[in-house]
């Protein structure tokens, strides 16, 4: 996937995504990061097609990503958002079914293929004993797992996850960064998520991208932007690295 010169603007005159440019590396977690409001949400609602660009262009395979039939476009790429809002009794395995329609023709039922396919998806999530609970009835991280089952289910080789363990519990983060890593591992699925942890950014990524008031100013080696210049500039406010154990931890300079 590749990005050119994108921009975008809520409201006349107010840039909130200022000439983009990125190539996406396939088959690499890739995680952005930067200060909140700094357009990566924004970004990654452009990238699933949830809004127009203002200017520029995002291509996928060279061809314009609006250019794409919906149902096409749905195997190509998956998303997961950073907040879902799940309507009414839904159960998971029929919400995780969902992930097979762009297969369906109107009216078809699932095939065996699309029934091996939600197995897969929610045997990977480890949500299969979960299969007739309602969504609604779930602890925070077994939601997150049946969001991520249904955009695995649709079988794309891109997958946009929108600050998945915001709300969980660090036990919960942990669980849902290391099933990002195995589907990334296991299915060569190339990953753009958003996270808001410098220190998890780093672990679970190939590569980061660093944003800033819409413009992209790091793009690289997760370990690379640890260099305070980039951190305090991200996050406009002044950081520096200490060791402890081996380890390098991101803290406020003054404290
Ligand atoms: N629907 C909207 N209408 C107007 N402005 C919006 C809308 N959605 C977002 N914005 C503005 O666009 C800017 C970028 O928002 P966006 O959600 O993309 O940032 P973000 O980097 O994902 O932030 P966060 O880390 O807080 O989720 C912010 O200033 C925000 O107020």
């Amino acid at each position: 996937m590749e990005i050119k010169n994108l921009s975008y603007a809520y409201t006349k005159g107010h840039l909130i995504l200022n000439k983009l440019n990125l190539k996406v590396t396939p088959g690499a977690i890739t995680t952005l990061m930067g200060a909140n409001g700094s357009g990566k949400s924004t970004l990654l609602k452009i990238m699933s097609r949830q809004m127009k660009p203002s200017r520029g262009r995002v291509l996928l395979h060279g061809k314009d990503i609006f250019s794409y039939p919906p149902k096409d476009y749905a195997r190509e790429l998956g998303i997961v958002h950073q907040q879902n809002r799940i309507i009414g009794d839904l159960k998971v395995k029929d919400y995780v079914s969902y992930g097979r329609n762009p297969y369906l023709k109107p009216l078809q039922k699932y095939s065996a293929e699309d029934r091996e396919e939600i197995e897969r998806a929610m045997e990977m999530t480890g949500i299969t004993e979960l299969g007739q609970r309602e969504i609604r009835t779930l602890s925070g991280g077994q939601k997150q797992r049946v969001f991520i089952a249904m955009a695995l289910a649709q079988c794309s080789d891109i997958l946009l996850l929108d600050e998945p363990t915001t709300y969980l519990d660090i036990k919960y983060q942990l669980e849902i960064l290391r099933l990002v890593k195995k589907i990334n591992e296991e299915r060569n699925t190339t990953i753009v998520m958003v996270l808001h942890d410098i220190m998890q950014a780093i672990n679970y990524s190939h590569e980061v991208i660093g944003m800033y008031h819409g413009k992209i100013v790091y793009q690289g080696d997760p370990k690379e932007v640890l260099n305070s210049r980039v951190i305090s500039k991200l996050y406009d406010t002044e950081l520096e690295l200490i060791e402890v154990g081996g380890a390098s931890i991101v803290k406020p300079k003054e404290d």
